[in-house]
């Protein structure tokens, strides 16, 4: 099966600084791939390449395939469309990506909107996403602002943005990392049975080896704007074979099995939503 992003030969420079060297990798249909690695690394800096955002200044080459289309060819109207409905990100901190002036329902309507769908019918599909994502009185949320909003809660938003784009990979930058335990165990749930539901494929960008292995199916170790490893999560917990992958599972607080590893949430897509769940 060909994979729905693969990148090969992926080098970003600034002037003469190279940040990512020749990252090679492949996402399929349906998976979920843990890329980790320390502050720096260049994990962000994939992911910005992968979506052709990076900062100005930055140089790309190699190349990022969409279901065997050239990101690096595309011309801006294609990118638009790539970025809109084809691969959605979202980011540790989700204050700094919805603008805080507008409502949480014209930020979730403004691209059904633009497709063409009427007033009424956006705000119904944006509303039916919050409450897909577990928030509460949803109708009620789409006249509220971020500021009132918590953390989790705006996480919840940006997921609910992703419902309704509705794209074949997401690309999670740190996702849960400003969270408490609870709330991050509830995100990455809402992640997981979003994954299954739709067969989207995810990139998940962490530093923290712990949430990889119990939430993905195959492990990138990067280090220095390189991937180290690729080895499928049981393979890797078997055998992490570089010596730097071996130093992160050793620094790992528990050795246990993945089923234990995060606190146990069976919230599922549809669930009545509860204001206990809105933390
Ligand atoms: N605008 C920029 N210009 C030049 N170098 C940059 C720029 N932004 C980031 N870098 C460098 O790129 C490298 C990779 O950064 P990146 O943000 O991808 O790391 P990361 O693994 O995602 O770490 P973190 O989790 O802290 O974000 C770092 O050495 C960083 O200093």
């Amino acid at each position: 099966m060909s994979p729905v992003i693969e990148c090969a030969d992926l080098c970003v420079d600034f002037g003469a600084t190279r940040i990512l060297h020749d990252v090679s990798l492949r996402l399929h249909h349906g998976q979920a791939l843990a890329m980790v690695g320390e502050s720096g690394s260049g994990k962000s800096m994939t992911t910005k390449a992968i979506l052709q955002i990076l900062p100005k200044g930055a140089k790309t080459s190699g190349f990022v395939r969409f279901e065997g289309r050239e990101v690096l060819a595309m011309r801006p109207a294609e990118l638009r469309a790539y970025r809109g409905s084809d691969v959605s990100i979202i980011f540790q901190d989700p204050k700094a990506h919805i603008n805080p002036v507008r409502t949480i329902g014209e930020f979730l309507t403004e691209t059904l909107r633009d497709g063409g769908a009427r007033r009424a019918e956006a705000r119904r599909r944006a509303a039916a996403a919050l409450g897909d994502v577990g928030l509460a009185a949803p109708e009620e949320k789409l006249d509220q602002y971020p500021h009132e909003f918590s953390g989790g809660m705006l996480q919840r938003v940006m997921i609910a943005s992703v419902v309704l784009a509705q794209p074949k990979v997401i690309l999670a930058d740190e996702p849960t990392t400003a969270l408490d335990v609870t709330t991050q165990a509830e995100v990455m749930s809402i992640l997981k049975d979003l994954r299954e539901r739709t067969g989207m494929a995810m990139l998940l960008i962490t530093h923290d080896l712990e949430l990889a292995t119990a939430t993905c199916d195959t492990i990138s170790v990067m280090n220095s704007g390189r991937i180290l490893e690729t080895q499928s999560e049981a393979a890797f917990e078997a055998n992490p074979s570089h010596p730097y992958s071996r130093q992160l599972a050793a620094a790992r607080p528990s050795v246990d099995r993945r089923a234990d590893r995060l606190p146990t949430v069976t919230w599922r897509f549809g669930d009545e939503a509860t204001e206990g769940a809105e933390a």
